[in-house]
């Protein structure tokens, strides 16, 4: 039996793509890639911890489909994200002769995808790249929407550049060699959609959350593909954040690059885990505004620590103060004219765009939140 397809196409004139979904979509990997091989063997990306658990699935379903590839695998984790393995990267690209219409295959998680994605967006002016994610996170938030980047020694994601993919594919079965904590880091970005614009999905995820962390096949497909199509249709509006409404997929990002920064972009806290604790934070400080009452907030907090994520500063494990918290914000990418915006929430799933914050307002506010 065939198993069940979803397809999402993310509709952008004439950089549209399809980001499909399909349990052991890897296995079969090859006769979707076959209409994008060129005289060149694909360039695989991928690191140390996914490369031994999904590369040989991807290898014979490409010997299968008569596909050539070679392998290059960097080391796992956030410090990926560096100067020196784009340099690397890029160094590797050009030696292997990539042409412009060649794709470059990004085999992993966000790392893996926004560091290839950027390389191919630079190497000759922009070549091609396809998006193969391996963890949660990358499935419903990284590989959609094409921005890519590497962090800078001031921020996160300061140097890149948007780049879409010319297509998706997800096996959520490739989730099943994932850790118990890269899954619920990842959860934390489908809670995200939630509480952005849609109350239902909070509510399944308030439902569901232990069966998708558990790693119920019917749970996890729901989730992603719920998840893909709203970033879809916020990306399809809003490509390149001009307009605000992609900005939405920011909740909870500037309190939570403040605190990857902090800890140093290293595994003490993991990209999903700040994002939990800086939605967390967005929706106390929306309390403290006088906008959201706390009864929301207590059910964010609630769901988030149920799901064995952070949702305070000292979940997070960050003493920070809040003046230093807000001078790591000041390299947000949103701040315009002075001002930093921030994603507020006015309950769950009506988080809006505040342009009226003021940035003393916010460190005190975190100075003062204990729990
Ligand atoms: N471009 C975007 O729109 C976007 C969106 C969200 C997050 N991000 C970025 O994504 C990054 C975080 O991504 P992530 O959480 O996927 O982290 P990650 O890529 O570091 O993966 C987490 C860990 O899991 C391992 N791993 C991945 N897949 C595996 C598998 N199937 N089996 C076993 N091990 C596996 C990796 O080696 C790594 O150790 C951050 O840098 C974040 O900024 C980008
Ligand atoms: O796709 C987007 O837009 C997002 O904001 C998704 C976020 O989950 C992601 O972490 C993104 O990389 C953050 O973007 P940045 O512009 O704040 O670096
Ligand atoms: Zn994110």
């Amino acid at each position: 039996m065939t198993p069940t397809t979803t397809i999402v196409p993310v509709a952008l004139g004439e950089r549209s793509y399809e980001v499909v979904i399909q349990a052991g979509l890897l296995d079969r990997a090859g006769e979707a890639l076959a209409p994008f091989a060129t005289s060149r063997p694909f360039l695989v990306i991928t690191d140390a911890h996914v490369g031994p658990a999904q590369w040989p699935r991807l290898q014979a379903s490409l010997e299968r489909a008569g596909l050539a590839a070679e392998l290059v695998t960097l080391p796992a984790g956030e410090s990926t994200k560096s100067w020196q393995q784009l340099e690397a990267l890029t160094d590797r690209m050009i030696e292997h002769g990539i042409e412009r219409r060649d794709h470059v295959i990004a085999l992993g998680g966000g790392v893996i995808g926004d560091l290839v994605g950027f390389a191919a967006a630079i190497v000759k002016r922009g070549c091609n790249f396809i998006q193969i994610p391996t963890t949660l996170l990358a499935q419903v938030d990284s590989s959609v929407g094409g921005k890519t980047a590497i962090n800078s020694r001031a921020g996160k994601n300061l140097l890149g550049a948007f780049h879409q993919p010319s297509l998706v594919l997800i096996d959520p079965d490739t989730l099943d060699t994932l850790g118990p904590r890269e899954v619920r880091a990842g959860y934390a970005e489908v809670v995200k959609y939630g509480l952005i614009d849609d109350l239902a999905f909070f509510d399944y995820c308030e439902a569901n959350g232990p069966a998708l962390l558990a790693g119920k096949a019917e749970a996890r497909a729901y989730a992603i593909a719920k998840s893909v199509a709203a970033k879809a249709a916020i990306v399809a509006e809003d490509e390149r954040e001009t307009s605000g409404r992609r900005a939405l997929l920011n909740l909870g990002h500037t309190f939570g690059h403040a605190l990857e920064a902090e800890t140093g972009f290293s595994d003490k806290l993991l990209h999903g885990e700040a994002v939990a604790a800086g939605m967390a934070l967005a929706f106390g400080y929306s309390v403290r505004r006088g906008e959201c009452s706390g009864q929301d907030v207590g059910r964010v907090v609630a769901h988030l620590r149920a799901s064995g994520l952070p949702a305070s500063l000292a979940d997070a494990g960050v003493r920070a103060s809040g003046a230093r918290l807000v001078e790591h914000m000041l390299h947000d990418k949103k701040m315009s004219a002075g001002t930093l915006p921030f994603l507020l929430a006015r309950g769950i799933g009506q988080t809006y765009l505040a342009k009226d914050v003021d940035l003393a307002d916010v460190a005190a506010f975190l100075d003062e939140t204990s729990d």
